[in-house]
């Protein structure tokens, strides 16, 4: 293992993938309010290639939403590009889609199974049939098949996280955009949606950058991990998390993990920003 001298302004990851599904190449974001500039990322680079579990991680304002949102297309880099299979990014699409926290951006005048043919109809990706088809296959998959008909305020708050999900997969973006979509439920269902979204990976295999400032959430979730300092955020690092999952929270080297990704978001001059020239030569690994 070789220290880095310098804080990464970059993941050398970026250099590893040869063509990433979305590559984020020197991002710097800013939002401007009439008092003043507020500078949200500086010069951000990752790649994220098909099928990772790829996490933003950070403290709290160091541009992890802003960076989705710019992902997603409602902003736009002031330096840098971000592409999408290869297609610079310069709006919306349907090839991107957000679950965020709030699951009462279901609609509460549909059933849970026109929640999830909505977006496939207003978008007109597909139709009806195909819509509904898609709708019990996905509902199928996170475990809703018996509430089809029902009505959203009368599930839990996880059933809600459920149908949310479903309706994104269910609209086969190329990657889904999670910012923090289990921070509001209690700590028992949120475990529990981690495993089920980790159950869905295993099925489907789609491709997901999410956001979270858990550590323990980001080790479970991702297989990549990329550490942002804080405000205006940089890359710090880059993790390879591929050997965590729900079972190993408790195991030493868990904890030894999170202990570490700790002191690197939480104190800055640490100077254990590491290569791990065994992992794929160049991934930033412990
Ligand atoms: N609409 C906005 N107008 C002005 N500044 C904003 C706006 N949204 C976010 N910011 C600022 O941009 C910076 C990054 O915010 P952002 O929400 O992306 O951080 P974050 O890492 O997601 O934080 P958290 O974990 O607390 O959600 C912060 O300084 C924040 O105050």
């Amino acid at each position: 293992m070789n220290a880095l001298t310098e804080h990464p302004q970059t993941s050398r990851l970026t250099a590893a993938a040869p063509s990433p599904l979305l590559d984020v190449d020197g991002v710097s974001l800013e939002y401007r309010t009439r008092e003043r500039i507020v500078q949200a990322t500086h010069q951000v680079s990752f790649a994220v290639d098909p099928a990772d579990r790829f996490i933003l991680l950070g403290p709290s304002g160091c541009g992890k939403s802003t960076l989705l949102k710019a992902v997603a297309g409602f902003l736009s880099p002031q330096e840098g590009e971000i592409r999408l299979a290869g297609q610079r990014i310069d709006g919306p699409g349907a090839d991107r889609i957000v679950v965020f926290q709030e699951f009462d951006q279901l609609l509460p005048w549909k059933t849970v199974k026109q929640n999830v043919m909505f977006p496939l109809l207003a978008s007109r990706s597909v139709g009806k049939a195909e819509a509904e088809e898609r709708a019990r296959l996905y509902l199928d998959k996170v475990g809703l098949s018996d509430f089809v008909d029902a009505y959203p305020h009368t599930l839990s708050g996880g059933m809600k996280a459920r149908v949310a999900i479903a309706r994104a997969l269910a609209m086969q973006p190329k990657i889904l955009l999670m910012d923090e979509p289990f921070a509001a439920l209690d700590a028992l269902t949120r475990r529990k949606m981690q495993e089920e979204l980790l159950e869905l990976w295993e099925d489907v295999k789609f491709t997901l950058l999410f956001v979270t400032h858990s550590i323990e959430e980001a080790l479970i979730v991702g297989n990549r991990i990329l550490l942002l300092s804080s405000h205006p955020g940089r890359v710090r690092a880059e993790i390879n998390s591929a050997q965590f999952d729900m079972h190993s929270s408790g195991s030493v080297t868990f904890q030894s993990t999170a202990q570490r990704i700790h002191r690197l978001l939480f104190n800055e001059q640490a100077p254990d920003v590491v290569a791990d020239h065994d992992f794929h030569a160049v991934r930033l690994s412990y």
